[in-house]
C-alpha cells in the first residue's frame, strides 16, 4: 500500500524500483494499492504506472500484466471514514491474489502525516492481518528529536520497532554498501583505519539539481535536515564503526549508534567555526541560467534557509580522536557527485622529492555516484632516469567489473524489506542521536540570518567551506576527477 502514490517519489523511484524486482521475479505474489486525494480510476492509475516504467510508451505485455496488480483509493490521510473501505479493498486483494495477509505500508508522503496514518492503520483494522506487517518511513524522520520523538510514539502503537522500516536510501546504494566490505574483507585496510595512519575523511554529496518545486518542504528543511541528518551522517557511521561481532541487523546497528553517541557535540559558540552554511544564488549549469534559490517556486524571497552545508565532525574514541571527517553537500553545485576521500597521514620524510611539499598523500576514493568504484592513490618511481616518485592510482570500476548496472537503491531496499531484513535500514536510536547532533546547529542557525545567497550556482559552495578545511591545513579533495598530480 503506497500512500502518497501521485507524488514525485512514488513515479520516480517506487514504480521503477518494483518493476525491476517484478522482472527478476522477486515480488513473488503481489498487488499494490495507491493510496492518494487526487481522483483517479483504476486504468488511469495503472496508466501512471506504466508511464513512469516506460516513458516511451512501446507496446509491452510484461508491463501490462505488471500495471494490472496497481489499484487506486483516493482517500485523504486526515478523514477517518475512509480507512474501513481501504481495510475492505486490502482484504479483497488478499483473497484475490492469495496474499496471506502479508502486508507493506509505504508511506511516501510528508512526515507530518505520518502518525496520523499509522494510528489510523491500527484503529480501522489494516494491521489486524495474519501475515506480516511492515511500515515504510521516508527521511526526514520529524523535523528535530522533539517531534521525532512525538512520531515515533504515535507509529509505536501501530508497529513494533522491527516492524518499522525507516528508508535512508543511501543505505541501499551499491557502494555506500561497499563501504563495510571495503574495510572489514581485506586485511590491508583495517590495520590502517586509525587515527595513527588517517589524516582526514572527506564525505561530499553535491548535487547540480537545485529545490525543483519542492520548495514547500524544502524551505522547512534546508540541506541540514534533508541530507545531514541522514545520508552524510550515515555514510560517517559506516566509515567510523566497530567492526561487527557478525552481520546481523541489531550487531551492524549497535556498532553504527556507538559511533552517534561519539560525535563530539557541537557547542553552540562553536557551530560557526566547524559549521558552514549557503545558499544557492544564480548562476549557470550546462550553460543554461538559472535562477537563485530565493527566486524559486514556494521559497521567501527573504529565506534563510541552507541549500549548502559543510562540516568538520569529530568522533571521540580512540580509534578516531584527532581526525576530522569533513562533510560536504548541497544543491546547485558544480557536479551531481557523491564521494568519500580517506587520507592518509604523510610519511615522516620524502626521501624521492627533495622539494618541499612535494609529497602526494596516499588516498583511497570511493567513488559512491555517479560512477560507482574505489580508487587507491599512491606512489611508485617516476620513469626514466631519476629517481623521484609519482602518484599512480589503482582503480576498480563497479560496474565495468559486473557488466551490470548495480541495482537502484530503492530497488535493493524494497526487496530488503519484502524479506524483512531491516539491516539498511536506520534504527531509531540512530535517529535520535542525529537529530540531538543537529538540532544544536539548527537552533543557532535559525535564530541568525546569514547574507544569503553566498555561492553562485555551478560552483562547489562558499569560499568558507574551503577555509573550514585550510585552518586544519587541508583542502577539498576536487571531486570531478581525483588526479592528485593537480593538487
Ligand atoms: N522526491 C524525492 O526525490 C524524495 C522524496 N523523499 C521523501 O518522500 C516523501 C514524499 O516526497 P515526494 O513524493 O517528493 O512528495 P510529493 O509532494 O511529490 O507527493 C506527495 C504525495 O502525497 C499525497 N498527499 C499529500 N497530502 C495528502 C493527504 N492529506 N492525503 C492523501 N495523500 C496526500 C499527494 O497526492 P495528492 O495531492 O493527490 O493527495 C502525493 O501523492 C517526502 O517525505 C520526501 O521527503 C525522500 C527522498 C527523495
Ligand atoms: O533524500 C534526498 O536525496 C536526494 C539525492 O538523492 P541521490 O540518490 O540522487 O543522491 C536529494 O535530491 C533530495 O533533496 C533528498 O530529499
Amino acid at each position: 500500500m503506497i500512500f502518497g502514490a501521485t507524488g514525485d517519489l512514488a513515479k520516480r523511484k517506487l514504480f521503477p524500483s518494483l518493476y525491476n524486482l517484478f522482472k527478476k521475479e522477486q515480488l513473488g505474489r503481489f498487488a499494490v494499492i495507491g493510496v492518494a486525494r487526487r481522483t483517479l480510476t483504476n486504468e488511469e492509475f495503472q496508466n501512471n504506472v506504466k508511464q513512469s516504467v516506460n516513458p516511451d510508451g512501446a507496446e509491452n505485455s510484461e508491463i501490462d500484466e505488471f500495471a494490472s496488480r496497481f489499484y487506486y483509493h483516493s482517500h485523504d490521510v486526515t478523514d477517518s471514514n475512509s480507512y474501513a473501505a481501504l481495510n475492505r479493498l486490502a482484504t479483497e486483494m488478499d483473497s484475490h491474489y492469495g496474499l496471506k495477509g502479508n502486508r507493506i505500508f509505504y508511506l511516501a508522503m510528508a512526515p507530518e502525516f505520518f502518525g496520523t496514518i499509522a494510528e489510523h492503520l491500527k484503529l480501522d483494522g489494516l494491521t489486524e492481518t495474519q501475515g506480516f506487517k511492515r511500515l515504510v518511513i521516508e527521511k526526514p524522520f520529524g523535523h528535530d528529536l522533539d517531534s521525532a520523538k512525538v512520531l515515533n510514539n504515535q507509529i509505536r502503537t501501530a508497529f513494533s520497532e522491527d516492524e518499522i522500516y525507516r528508508i535512508d536510501h543511501y543505505l541501499g546504494k551499491e557502494m555506500v554498501q561497499n563501504i563495510e566490505v571495503i574495510r572489514f574483507a581485506n586485511a590491508i585496510f583495517e590495520p590502517l583505519w586509525n587515527n595513527r595512519f588517517i589524516s582526514n575523511i572527506q564525505v561530499t554529496s553535491s548535487e547540480v539539481l537545485g529545490v525543483e518545486e519542492r520548495g514547500r518542504y524544502y524551505e522547512k528543511s534546508g540541506a541540514l535536515r534533508d541530507m545531514v541528518q541522514n545520508h552524510m551522517l550515515q555514510m560517517v557511521a559506516l566509515l567510523a564503526m566497530e567492526p561487527p561481532i557478525r552481520l546481523t541487523t541489531d550487531e551492524v546497528r549497535s556498532e553504527k549508534v556507538r559511533v552517534f553517541r561519539a560525535l563530539r557535540p557541537i557547542k553552540d559558540s562553536d557551530v560557526n567555526q566547524y559549521f558552514v552554511r549557503g545558499q544557492y544564488g544564480k548562476g549557470k549549469i550546462q550553460d543554461l541560467e538559472v535562477p537563485a534559490y530565493n527566486q524559486e517556486e514556494m521559497v521567501s524571497p527573504e529565506s534563510n534557509t541552507e541549500t549548502f552545508v559543510a562540516g568538520r565532525l569529530m568522533i571521540d574514541n580512540f580509534r578516531w580522536a584527532g581526525v576530522p571527517f569533513y562533510i560536504r553537500t548541497g544543491k546547485r553545485m558544480a557536479a551531481k557527485s557523491t564521494k568519500i576521500v580517506v587520507q592518509f597521514k604523510d610519511i615522516p620524510m620524502d626521501l624521492y622529492n627533495k622539494q618541499e611539499g612535494s609529497v602526494n598523500p596516499n588516498l583511497l576514493v570511493i567513488h559512491i555516484q555517479p560512477e560507482e568504484g574505489i580508487t587507491l592513490y599512491f606512489n611508485a618511481k617516476r620513469s626514466g632516469q631519476s629517481l623521484n616518485s609519482t602518484p599512480v592510482k589503482l582503480s576498480y570500476a563497479n560496474k565495468g567489473i559486473d557488466g551490470l548496472n548495480t541495482p537502484e537503491a530503492y530497488e535493493k531496499l524494497l526487496y530488503d524489506c519484502l524479506r524483512g531484513d531491516a539491516t539498511n535500514f536506520t534504527h531509531w536510536d540512530e535517529v535520535a542521536l542525529s537529530w540531538s547532533f543537529v538540532d544544536n546547529i539548527s537552533a543557532v542557525w535559525e535564530n541568525e540570518k546569514e547574507s544569503f545567497p553566498n555561492y553562485e550556482s555551478g560552483t562547489m559552495g562558499p569560499k568558507a567551506a574551503d577555509e573550514l578545511l585550510e585552518k586544519d591545513g587541508f583542502f577539498w579533495w576536487p571531486v570531478t576527477d581525483l588526479d592528485v598530480e593537480t593538487c
